[in-house]
């Protein structure tokens, strides 16, 4: 519910914002908006240390330093415009650099790292240029504020659209955390560009230190309702959909068989493996159905609203989809292996394993109201699906 309003509300809200831009002109109490990087800054930099998150806590730290007005508080001190540029360079490479060694390798991750390289390029450019001519480094400082001319109307429509490229995304995919680095490039590299803004710059500060926050609130909130091994929805999220159901729904059981022998055989890593394959077929559930790791090897699928003859016919294409499904696992000895041993033993250390699991349902009814007893009686099922054979369903 709350996500299906996310877009809109965030249109509006844009739509007002954008009007009370237009009749302020900004100006007036527009000025205090000058305050609110401090304000969100200095709240994500304190759940970043509260929540562990080192790399983010940098990140925060490297926006508050770049901060435009900063110098302006240490003026006592006489530090020369030039040291102030040198230490923006550095500021600007160790932050893409933390960035740049992060270990994902999805899309967003290349898009993080497109903005990151559009960012350190004229920096490079310029250091490499300032180091083959003596002249004074500001005057080779191509990316200094630029006049109020096309180029620099663009390259600030250009970041802008970054920024809403990852706004995006992180509605979408709720993937905070490469929105959240393409911002703060997009806000530092922005600092250069706005700079006789101040409520704009402000403003790009101040959304940078919000993308901080979600993604440090999206990381606690994956630690708390995420099963990690698999990534599938945890128990925890499992009780706190249960309360919302409605008084029509299905539970289900299921558990991997044999799965104790299986490990024994082939190792735990390799039974890792088999948790993650299973726990990604059964995620291709239709119905509308939601599956969840409910610990161990047993998985929880919930189907609300649904007959008891369509969840069974279900349920059994989803048994013989992962009976018939061949696994290909891998043996961590390999990671080991040199490239070249790996490519000459081509099928070595892969495995191709069949697993079964068995299945066991209970539909909620008068009796059978509280979501506890229904799970309960679905694991009575399952015991029974065990007794008949395994791989099965049962009610
Ligand atoms: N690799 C791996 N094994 C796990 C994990 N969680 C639980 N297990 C193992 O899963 C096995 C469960 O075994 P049992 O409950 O005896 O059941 P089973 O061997 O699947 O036999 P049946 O359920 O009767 O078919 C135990 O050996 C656990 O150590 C996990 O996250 N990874």
């Amino acid at each position: 519910m709350i996500r299906a309003l996310a877009i809109p509300l965030t249109i509006l809200f844009s739509a007002y914002f954008a009007h009370t831009l237009y009749l302020f002109q900004f100006g007036g109490w527009l000025n205090t908006v000058v305050w609110l990087p401090y304000l969100t800054l200095i709240v994500s930099l304190f759940f970043c240390l509260q929540f562990n998150q080192s790399r983010l806590a940098l990140l925060s730290l490297a926006l508050f330093i770049q901060l435009p007005w900063l110098p302006r508080y240490f003026s006592f001190l006489n530090v020369p415009d030039d040291l102030w540029q040198a230490l923006s360079i550095v500021n600007i490479s160790v932050s893409s650099l933390i960035i740049m060694f992060l270990k994902d390798r999805s899309l967003r991750h290349w898009i993080s790292w497109l903005a990151v390289l559009v960012t350190i390029a004229p920096w490079a450019i310029s250091l490499s240029l300032a180091y083959f001519q003596p002249l004074k480094l500001q005057a080779l400082l191509f990316w200094q504020p630029l006049s109020n001319n096309w180029l620099s109307l663009l390259v600030c429509l250009l970041s802008l659209l970054v920024i809403v490229f990852n706004l995006v995304l992180l509605m979408w995919r709720k993937q905070a955390q490469d929105a959240c680095y393409s911002a703060v490039v997009v806000t530092l590299w922005l600092a250069q560009h706005l700079q006789p803004n101040q409520q704009l710059q402000s403003l790009c500060f101040a959304t940078a230190g919000i993308f901080i926050l979600i993604c440090v609130f999206q990381y606690s909130y994956r630690l708390a309702y995420q099963d990690e091994l698999t990534g599938l929805p945890s128990r925890r999220a499992l009780n706190q959909y249960a309360s919302s159901l409605g008084r029509k729904y299905i539970v289900v059981m299921s558990d991997v068989d044999h799965f104790k022998k299986f490990n024994d055989t082939y190792g735990h890593d390799v039974g890792d493996q088999v948790l993650k394959l299973v726990a990604s077929r059964l995620s291709k559930v239709m119905l509308g159905g939601r599956v969840y790791r409910y610990g161990g090897e047993e998985f929880t699928l919930l189907f609300s609203g649904k007959d008891e003859t369509q969840v069974v016919a279900e349920l059994e294409r989803l048994r013989q989809d992962i009976a018939n499904y061949d696994m290909v696992v891998r043996d961590k000895s390999r990671s080991n292996q040199s490239p070249k041993d790996r490519k000459s033993q081509k099928n070595d250390g892969k495995k191709v394993v069949n697993v079964t699991i068995s299945l066991g349902y209970a539909k909620s009814s008068k009796a059978l109201r509280r979501f506890d007893d229904c799970l309960k009686q679905a694991d009575e099922a399952l015991y029974r699906a065990k007794k008949a054979g395994r791989n099965c369903v049962s009610d």
